[in-house]
């Protein structure tokens, strides 16, 4: 059944086992001991292809395994192979016959046909009762029978049993025993143990000692029974078997759905935030362009013309600049409003731009708008504020503007501002009187700040609102850039936190891909179950982004009032960024996990 040919086995400089030659019998158990560190564990990971850096030669069932690769080691496990581990290895979360099952599902026969056959192996070892249960809430023998179960549901020839009976006390170590040895009868089991009461069911008991094998006591082998037809077809069968990765990967995300959750919850939050901090940069856009329209004034500039300088050419030389005009000194103008009418010997053009405003906003261009003073607006109406969207007449040159009252600024004298078209057609009277000064505007808000420092380093006096746009900016700009770094900051705690959960989860699995392997799953088989989770989780976690998302938006518009503005492309790339970005984390940590060879990731 199983020839060992010259087995040498190296740890570096460490010979765990020397040029091994020996042939283990067909039926019956066989019992290894040795001291501890021996090497009985080393050979055992040889037999059962999990260890393949060996020198010789094993032959199991008429098969040299030191020949095959991982994927024929996997099949051959799966169709010759059962396990059984001291610490059980059952997956917890599932239940009996669902760990049953899992190896079961490989052999390729109808799912019916396999679950009789469980149901049958239950009531033979005395669980029936539990094949519902959860395997974490049986007792240890409980869990050793389900262990057995799984292991001999595939009808295995060989039968590895790794300390058995070391969790278990004296009565449940000789149950156990006696139902393998009942299973020996047509097959071989070989179990490790160090407890040399339980070589009282062996038939052959064998020793490493110093790196050999030592036969220590041994029956005469019965007949074997030839299975080479049995062992075609079940190979037959493992070619045809499918396993249904996307099943097990939404079992498996059943199982760990608290951690999953609390991943996608931790990376919802960052995520969200993140998108809030895009969208602030939006509202602070939406912020300033509110305000350009209620400080209409605010890219306007004024430069008084002395004897010898003229700033006219200058200025329309700067592509920033438009709207450039003279203004001069206007004669006897009257406005009136009902009845009321105030008259002005002269209009003296003033800086527009540095007026603060008590109400409504500064004239448009094109809008026949004014705004007056409050000493003005007293003597149409007691309550000033009213006036706003009134009409008024200014009359000058026999020519009458009914103009529309856009706000009130405050200034403590009888003076006014009019729309810059309506201001410019009254200068056509004027006549050969030198300019007094030259009107501007600033087309782009964000301008304002270099045209008006361009112009003073040119000692080119101008009056305009540059120290409140370069206030607003700097406020505007701090905002965004204390948003963006707390949202980063957030976004990498979230991120950092989501890997460590992550990385945690994945070390409490190599157990079970350990188990997997050892029941006969292939590593493309596995990592198609660890990648479908995977995209399970990132599935989950965009979606928990989103809502997280939509349930900021909903409280930040309860309590502040506001729409939290935020592109759909903006969505769209969250959307897709979050789903990336687990999906990348996830591969990379579970990347380890399915790179460990499967007698390692079982001692982990
Ligand atoms: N992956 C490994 N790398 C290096 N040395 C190893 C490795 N696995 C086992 N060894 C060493 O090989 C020797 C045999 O180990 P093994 O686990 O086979 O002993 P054992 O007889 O099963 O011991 P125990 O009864 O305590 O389980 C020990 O000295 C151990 O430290």
């Amino acid at each position: 059944m199983i020839t060992l040919e010259a087995i040498t086995k190296q740890y570096g400089d460490q010979t765990i086992l020397k040029s091994i030659d020996y042939r283990f019998r067909d039926t019956g158990i066989t019992c290894i001991l040795g001291a501890s560190g021996s090497g009985k564990s080393t050979l055992l990971n040889l037999l059962a292809g999990f260890d393949t850096k060996y020198d010789g030669t094993i032959t199991v069932c008429n098969e040299k395994i030191t020949t095959m690769n991982p994927v024929e080691l996997c099949q051959f496990r799966q169709q010759h192979i059962g396990f059984v581990f001291q610490s059980y290895n059952l997956i917890s979360g599932y239940t009996v016959v669902e760990n049953i099952m899992l190896a079961a599902e490989l052999n390729g026969k109808p799912a019916e046909e396999n679950l009789e056959k469980v149901s049958a192996l239950l009531a033979k070892l005395g669980i029936e009762t539990k094949a519902e249960e959860k395997v974490e809430n049986l007792s240890g023998g409980q869990r050793q029978r389900v262990a057995i179960a799984r292991a001999l549901v595939n009808d295995p020839q060989i039968l590895f049993a790794d300390e058995p009976t070391g969790a278990l006390d004296r009565e449940l170590s000789n149950q156990i025993m006696d139902i393998l040895k009942e299973i020996s009868m047509d097959r071989l089991v070989v179990v490790i143990t160090h407890d040399t009461k339980v070589c009282a069911w062996a038939d052959e008991v064998i020793s490493i000692v110093e790196g050999k094998i030592e036969v220590v006591s041994s029956e005469e082998a019965t007949t074997t029974p030839s299975q080479a037809q049995a062992h075609t077809e079940s190979q037959q069968r493992h070619d045809r078997a499918k396993v249904s990765i996307w099943k097990r990967a939404v079992r498996n995300f059943r199982v760990h759905l608290l951690r999953y959750l609390t991943v996608s919850v931790v990376i919802a939050i960052g995520i969200s935030l993140f998108v809030v901090s895009l969208s602030s940069n939006n509202i602070m856009s939406k912020s300033i362009t509110d305000f350009i329209e209620k400080n209409t004034a605010f890219n306007n500039g004024y430069i008084a013309i002395d004897k010898n300088q003229d700033p006219s050419t200058r200025l329309s030389e700067d592509p920033r600049i438009d709207n450039i005009y003279h203004q001069y000194v206007l004669q006897d103008l009257s406005l009136a409003f009902d009845e009321e009418v105030v008259s002005f010997n002269e209009k003296i053009p003033m800086p527009k731009a540095t007026e603060n405003m008590s109400y409504g906003i500064m004239p448009r261009s094109g809008k026949n708008e004014i705004s007056i003073t409050p000493s003005v607006g007293k003597k149409f109406t007691n309550n000033i504020h009213e006036l706003i969207g009134q009409k008024l007449t200014l009359e000058y040159e026999g020519e009458s503007h009914l103009l529309t009252i856009s706000g009130i600024y405050n200034a403590g004298y009888d003076d006014f501002f009019i729309s810059s078209d309506v201001e410019q057609s009254m200068y056509k009277h004027v006549g050969e009187e030198k300019p007094r000064s030259v009107s501007y505007d600033v087309i782009n808000f964000s301008d304002i700040v270099s045209v008006t420092e361009g112009l003073t380093k040119q000692h080119i006096s101008t009056k305009t609102a540059v120290e409140q746009v370069a206030a607003l900016e700097n406020t505007f700009n701090n905002l965004k850039k204390l948003f963006m770094v707390v949202s980063i900051l957030i976004l990498s705690i979230a991120l950092f936190l989501s890997s460590v959960l992550l990385a945690k989860q994945t070390n409490a699995r190599y157990r079970e891909i350990g188990v997997l392997a050892a029941l006969g799953y292939n590593k493309r088989w596995i990592r198609g179950i660890l990648s479908a989770e995977n995209i399970l989780l990132s599935c989950t976690a965009t979606v928990f982004s989103m809502g997280m998302f939509f349930a900021i938006h909903y409280v930040y518009s309860l309590l502040l009032g506001g729409d939290l503005i935020i592109r759909i492309s903006q969505v769209v790339i969250t959307v897709i960024s979050t789903f990336i970005i687990i999906l990348l984390l996830s591969t990379i940590v579970s990347r380890k996990l399915i790179a460990t060879e499967p007698a390692e990731a079982l001692r982990k």
